[in-house]
């Protein structure tokens, strides 16, 4: 048997380290650019509104973060290559990349028309293809990178209750893209992983009909919604050196709603 030891105390900074995060200028995205931001990250707040970007980044600049503001559509992939350039330019090359960004869609299939598809597949899915791309060839120079995806329980469960079929079939590609994509990173040290919330208190879902809020949270074992924060907790484990050893897992944070 070995001597025990006392082994080295667990270190979650960020400090050195760039992150960019879209859809950051509020919601889940903005709690995560700003937990980033006080873990000691340089933080890249893209958002397709330029403006709420800039002015997401220079909050956070007030509370002392190295922020910059940039406007993109992470649905076109030259704005994507542009969002990169930019943030490494001013940052320093992307460590920690977080695909945050998506809209839902609600209703039944055959009330979703083709268009809305198109939208909801471009921005919640395409956008993390074009966002990988864009940022994995310096994380293999560098050998080393976080790539951490939003996903949705609905991906999981195939929607019902939470988000329709269209976006749940979104969720559930990132879901697989994440899983491969973590196969294809490893050799270079770069892990890929998913976090997975339930229903989550932002303007997303701020529209939600009481009753129906009422039957999601009575199938979540805490009884309540997530928050922002929760989110963001789980990111920054997964942004963090500590979290090394963990690739092509998706996260449930999601108050047990997922459990059997
Ligand atoms: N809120 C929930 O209950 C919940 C649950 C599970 C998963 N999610 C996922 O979490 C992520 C964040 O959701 P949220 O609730 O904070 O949403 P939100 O609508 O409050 O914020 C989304 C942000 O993304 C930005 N955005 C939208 N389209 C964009 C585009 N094409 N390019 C760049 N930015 C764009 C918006 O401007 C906005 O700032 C999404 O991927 C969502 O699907 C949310
Ligand atoms: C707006 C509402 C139907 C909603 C949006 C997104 C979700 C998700 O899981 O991504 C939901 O949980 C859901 O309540």
């Amino acid at each position: 048997m070995s001597t025990p030891v006392v082994h080295a105390a667990l270190n979650f900074t960020l400090t050195g380290r760039t992150a960019l995060v879209t859809g950051a200028a509020r919601g889940i995205g903005h709690a995560i650019a700003t937990a980033l931001g006080q873990a000691g990250a340089r933080v890249g707040v893209c958002d397709l509104d330029a403006e709420a970007a800039e002015a997401a980044a220079a909050r956070l600049r007030e509370a002392g973060i190295e922020a910059v503001g940039v406007g993109a559509d992470v649905a076109d992939e030259v704005q994507v290559q542009a969002m990169v350039n930019q943030v490494e330019a001013l940052l320093g090359g992307v460590d920690i990349l977080v695909n945050n960004a998506g809209i839902v869609s609600t209703g039944p299939l055959l009330e979703v028309t083709t268009a809305e598809w198109n939208r909801v597949m471009a921005i919640d899915l395409n956008s993390v293809f074009f966002c990988a791309k864009a940022v994995l060839p310096g994380m293999i120079a560098r050998q080393s990178g976080r790539i951490i995806n939003i996903a949705s329980v609905a991906g999981k469960r195939g929607g019902g209750l939470l988000g329709n079929s269209c976006y749940a079939a979104a969720k559930g590609a990132v879901i697989a893209l994440t899983k491969g994509l973590a196969r294809e990173a490893g050799p270079y040290a770069i892990t890929v992983n998913a976090v997975s919330p339930a229903l989550t208190d932002t303007e997303m879902t701020s529209a939600l009909a009481p009753q129906a809020r009422a039957e999601v949270l009575a199938q979540m074992p805490l009884g309540r919604a997530g928050t922002p924060r929760d989110i963001a907790a789980a990111v920054c484990f997964l942004a963090s050196r500590e979290a090394g050893f963990v690739t092509g897992e998706i996260m449930d944070v999601d108050g047990g709603f997922m459990r059997d």
